[in-house]
């Protein structure tokens, strides 16, 4: 008899016969995901007669015997009770749960379609007896569901959905993520989904058209399988679970590095930076280039030590930013993003969020006001209070920082008097249905602070080239070291050398020129021990 609480949701097929290829069969491709890894089953076809759905259901369901697999039917609650089915998948618009749970009893699994937070608070309240699973999407655009309903909703969207669950106390609903997965996609959606109280990450992954509309159906479980039991996103070097502390000794060797390597810092910025930009990543060592042709992104990204800057205050379109995130988020080369004026206007909050829904990055770095809203902190406390007198609430930046760490898996950096600086990359890892490192509080994190520098928020690009500086440095580590430690000697180097350089100048014009001659000299002279700016653990 089959025990609910034992079921494995981590890789579950939703079969879908119109998508065959030739030379196969329903029961040929479901018996080859079986043979690679599949945990689960669901027969979900849409435009089968009874007849012919009954005949399918009866060979699937003695395939999914033989491998010890539950069999759950899509919306057919006659079919399963006639089969003696495992369970029943309902969406939004079928038989009500109640209904349901009445005809199948206790003892059969009972799934959900579930993709507002609204149907989350009907499941709760139903409890332990009504929903036993949902499936949480739809996290990407997909073909397979025709006309839906639902706007794709990224994995921040799902996360929402969990956190919905943990707050509606619904700790016996199970959790997959569905729509659109692919490979591509799925080490991030495993990686980035986690309620915000880190207590409950995703219980499984369920695809259709992957495994479905494979010619080796087999090649295509396996794979996903390895990424699922992998259980790491190594999307760039210096992913190391947190160790030690940030030293100067570290630092020393990073700048050390980074004239070694020079890398390859790919600019996609905004026109007013792109010009200082350069300079600043010459001072670096680094080689700077600022590449709007995508054509050449996959070759430049090949380059060693290749790292890319995404800064939205570009003009380049959607399109060209989302091929960039892609090729080096598949080269496994860093990040850095700048989500620019991150919600001032409705459409940048759209290109941004979806930026942020496409790629993983290493480091996002922003203001004081783009790091509150990132965090969804905005709303009530930023009202008619400008960014720098919130700045001055040094927690509420610190919370900010940490949500949007932990939220986006990434170094989070908030620039203000006192920059704060959180590693949410939980070393790169992910678990599936144990949640995830404590959530958003336990993350290590430091300020970097060397006093009021007036005249670095006068010059155009001081921010930016703060990217500017953190990508050269990220993109010489290697997985020895770590991406942390990386990002703070970036912003230590760059408030020590504006600090050095506003005492040097005679106005904001001089400053841009001091800063890049600071910058150059701290750089050459690698003595991070008399570095004005100090690190302080939080
Ligand atoms: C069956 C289904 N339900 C969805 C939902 O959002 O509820 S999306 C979907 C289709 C998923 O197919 P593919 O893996 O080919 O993208
Ligand atoms: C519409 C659906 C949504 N989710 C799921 C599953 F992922 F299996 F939970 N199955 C469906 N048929
Ligand atoms: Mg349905």
């Amino acid at each position: 008899m089959l025990d609910k609480n034992k079921v494995d949701y981590s890789l579950y097929l939703v079969t879908d016969s119109t998508m065959l290829p030739p030379g196969t069969t329903l029961e040929s491709q479901v018996e080859v995901a079986l043979q690679n890894g599949v945990t689960l089953v669901q027969l979900r076809e849409k435009e089968t007669d009874t007849k012919v759905f009954i005949e399918q259901a009866l060979k699937v369901q003695k395939l999914c015997h033989k491998f010890q697999v539950p069999l759950i039917i899509n919306d057919r609650v006659d079919v399963a009770l006639a089969i003696d089915a495992d369970g029943v998948h309902v969406g939004q618009d079928d038989m009500p749960i109640k209904m349901v749970r009445q005809l199948l009893g206790p003892d059969k699994i009972i799934g959900w379609s579930v993709g507002h937070e609204h149907e989350v608070e009907q499941l709760a309240a139903m409890g332990p007896g009504g929903v036993d699973y949902v499936g949480l999407g739809m996290v990407y655009p997909t073909l397979t569901k025709k006309n839906p309903k639902k706007a794709p909703m990224g994995p921040r969207g799902v996360s929402k959905l969990l956190d919905k669950l943990q707050s509606t106390k619904a700790e016996w609903c199970r959790t997959v993520a569905i729509g659109g997965l692919h490979p591509d996609n799925i080490p991030r959606v495993l990686y980035q989904v986690a309620s915000s109280d880190g207590k409950r990450t995703l219980d499984g992954i369920s695809v259709v058209s992957d495994i479905m509309a494979s010619p080796d159906a087999g090649n295509a479980a396996q794979t996903l399988r390895a990424l699922i039991d992998d259980a790491r996103f190594q999307y760039a070097e210096g992913l190391s679970p947190f160790t030690k502390e940030y030293s100067f000794e570290f630092a020393r060797k990073c700048v050390q590095q980074t004239t070694e390597v020079s890398p390859l810092v790919q600019h996609i910025t905004n026109k007013v930076h792109q010009n200082f930009g350069a300079n600043i990543t010459l001072a670096l060592g680094s080689s700077p280039i600022m590449s709007e042709v995508e054509p050449e992104f996959e070759e430049l990204s090949q380059v060693p030590h290749a790292t890319l800057l995404l800064n939205t205050g570009t003009v380049a379109p959607f399109s060209t930013l989302l091929h960039a995130m892609r090729v080096y988020n598949a080269a496994r080369r860093p990040i850095v993003f700048d989500p620019v004026g991150y919600s001032a206007t409705s459409t940048r909050l759209e290109l941004n969020n979806q930026l942020l829904a496409y790629g993983q990055f290493a480091c996002i770095k922003g203001n004081v006001g783009e790091i509150l809203s990132l965090a969804d902190l905005n709303k009530g406390k930023m009202r008619g209070v400008d960014a720098g007198s919130v700045g001055s609430d040094i927690s509420l930046c610190v919370e900010a920082t940490k949500i949007v760490a932990y939220r986006y898996r990434t170094v989070a950096v908030c620039t203000g008097q006192q920059d704060v600086i959180v590693d949410g990359t939980c070393g790169g890892t992910f678990r599936l249905s144990e949640g995830s490192a404590g959530g958003a509080s336990a993350l290590p994190a430091v300020i970097v602070e060397a006093g009021e520098i007036p005249v670095m928020g006068k010059i155009t690009a001081s921010g930016c080239s703060l990217g500017s500086t953190i990508a050269c440095l990220v993109g010489s580590i290697s997985d020895k070291q770590h991406l942390f430690h990386a990002v703070v000697t970036a912003v230590c180097l760059y408030k020590s050398a504006g600090k050095i350089a506003s005492e040097r100048c005679h106005g904001s014009g001089s400053f841009q020129v001091e800063l890049i001659d600071a910058l150059d000299q701290l750089f050459t002279e690698n003595h991070p021990e008399n570095w004005v700016a100090n690190v302080s653990r939080i």
